[in-house]
């Protein structure tokens, strides 16, 4: 039995600096599984398609940015259907779970995983685990078919329920193997991934013959490694009719500011690429981004200055922006939710209280601000067809990937191609907005935002911000 540091990552080490961070397989510690033909090699569908198998030896390089010296760097496995399955089709008993808070295109994931398995595997046993991580132990399960399952990636949230917290991982394996469960389908963020990881470790403790695999949901984005995760491209899209209506409302009447909260408890990339779409915004506030309100080049200075260019602004300021500028003023609450993340103060609404208060204070002019908080119907809507493809392909992914026996991995899209990614990669840290990349300058540049720093502090976060070298 190896420690659980092995028990998550599998390094080869090639020519040239070439580094695979691989995913564990049932094989590293299950003797002589026996193998099975694929059978999307005899479905109609597939036929015609050339080399349909992906090729055990391909992988997708991490950072495709380099110099001729550059060594080749790290790696990972390419998802797709295998030519051999460690399962047999009627051998399969899978279940899907559904954790944390919720995302658009949840539902499709799930379909996506249900038709997957009974289409091209011809799997007829899957189970849907009620009410998230603790619904393993205390829950009913539901028994999930093509049809059952058929329109709901229509609808928002998702047909499993959620939950945070509750999560017992002997009693979720206990349950995995008293229910027969050998696949395990698991949706969810960091905290959902950082328990898909345990669980994993228990089951290979255990030397039980179950896949566990991760499909990776935050509205946030802030899973590292993936190019971005399902559900940001329609939390993005609908966060521009928030924006709008707070343009709508501050451009008709005089000294108009429109307010809007978007979600991101840490990272800032919806409030980040909301405004880059709209253009109608004239400063956004993010967690990485440190920012003030009163003296020169601060926020107060800032609307003051616009709104005597152009008679209204609208402000789009991301959850966890200005928290430290919030417990100064405010008691701090250290309450935290079941799963432990940290409840944040309403921002949206204590910028909004202070901006007032400046301009009554100082009779500067009268302002009409309108606050919007649409965070919650972002989150509820059914996916958009971009997300809606990406929800499907990283659910086939998935399938494909534990029919050939791999384990302990989450599915993502790195450089856009879909990869098997160790959990410990996706869970080690978070994915947030660089303040000192392009990505963020180029936001600067189209509203016109003060950046709020100092020529000190730039130094100071270009030196917090040094890429960390790969080993
Ligand atoms: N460090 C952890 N170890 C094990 N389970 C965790 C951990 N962090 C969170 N979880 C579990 O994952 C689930 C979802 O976590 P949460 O943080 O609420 O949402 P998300 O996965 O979307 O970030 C919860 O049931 C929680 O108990
Ligand atoms: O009110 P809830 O359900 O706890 O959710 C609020 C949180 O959900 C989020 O959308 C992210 O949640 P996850 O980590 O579950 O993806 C945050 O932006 C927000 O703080
Ligand atoms: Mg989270």
């Amino acid at each position: 039995m190896g420690s659980c540091e092995d028990y998550q990552m599998k390094i080869v080490n090639g020519d040239c600096g070439y580094v695979l961070e691989d995913v564990p397989h049932l094989t590293d510690y299950i003797s002589d599984l026996p193998t099975y033909p694929n059978p999307l090699q005899s479905n109609p569908a597939y036929s015609v398609v050339k080399q349909y198998f992906v090729d055990e030896d391909d992988t997708i390089i991490q950072k495709i940015v380099v110099h001729k010296d550059t060594p080749r760097g790290v790696h990972f496995r390419r998802a797709g259907p295998r030519q051999r399955m460690y399962f047999d089709s009627d051998e399969v008993h899978a279940c899907i779970v559904t954790c944390g808070g919720l995302c658009p295109g949840l539902n499709t994931v799930i379909r996506e995983i249900v038709c997957g398995l009974y289409h091209m595997y011809g799997v007829n046993k899957v189970l849907g685990i009620d009410g998230g991580y603790k619904g393993f132990y205390s829950r009913n399960t539901i028994a999930l078919t093509p049809k059952v399952v058929n329109d709901i990636h229509k609808r928002g949230g998702t047909i499993l329920g959620t939950s945070r917290g509750g999560h017992d991982t002997s009693k979720i394996v206990d349950s995995i193997q008293d229910r027969g469960i050998n696949q395990v389908f698991i949706i969810g963020g960091d905290g959902t991934q950082k328990g898909a990881s345990v669980i994993y470790e228990e089951i290979r403790r255990r030397g039980l013959k179950v896949a566990v695999a991760g499909i990776p949901k935050t509205i946030d984005n802030d899973i590292p490694v993936i190019d971005k995760s399902f559900g940001f491209d329609t939390a993005v899209e609908e966060a521009q009719r928030a924006i709008n209506a707070a343009h709508v409302e501050a451009e008709s009447i005089e000294n108009g500011v429109g307010v809007v909260k978007l979600m991101g408890r840490y990272s800032g990339f919806i409030a980040m690429y909301a405004t880059l779409a709209s253009r109608d915004v004239d400063c956004c506030l993010i967690p990485e981004s440190p920012f003030y309100l009163e003296g020169q080049g601060g926020l107060f200075e800032f609307v003051e200055k616009r709104l005597k260019e152009n008679g209204h602004m609208v402000i789009v300021i991301a959850e966890g922006a200005g928290q430290d500028l919030l417990s100064e003023c405010l008691q701090s609450m250290d309450q935290k939710d079941a799963s432990g993340n940290k409840l944040l103060q309403d921002v949206g609404l204590w910028i909004s209280q202070r901006i007032k208060e400046h301009f009554a204070r100082n009779h500067k002019a009268v302002i009409n601000l309108k606050y919007i908080d649409p965070t919650y119907m972002i989150r509820a809507v059914p996916s958009n067809a971009s997300d809606n493809v990406y929800c499907t392909l990283l659910a086939q992914s998935a399938v494909h990937g534990a029919m050939a026996g791999y384990t302990g991995f989450t599915v993502g899209l790195v450089n856009g191609r879909h990869t098997y990614i160790p959990f410990k990669r996706v869970i080690e840290r978070q994915n947030q907005v660089v303040i000192t990349d392009r990505m963020w300058a180029r936001l600067l540049s189209s509203t016109n935002q003060p950046s709020f720093l100092n020529p000190k502090d730039v130094i100071e976060v270009k030196k917090e911000e040094e890429p960390q070298p790969s080993f």
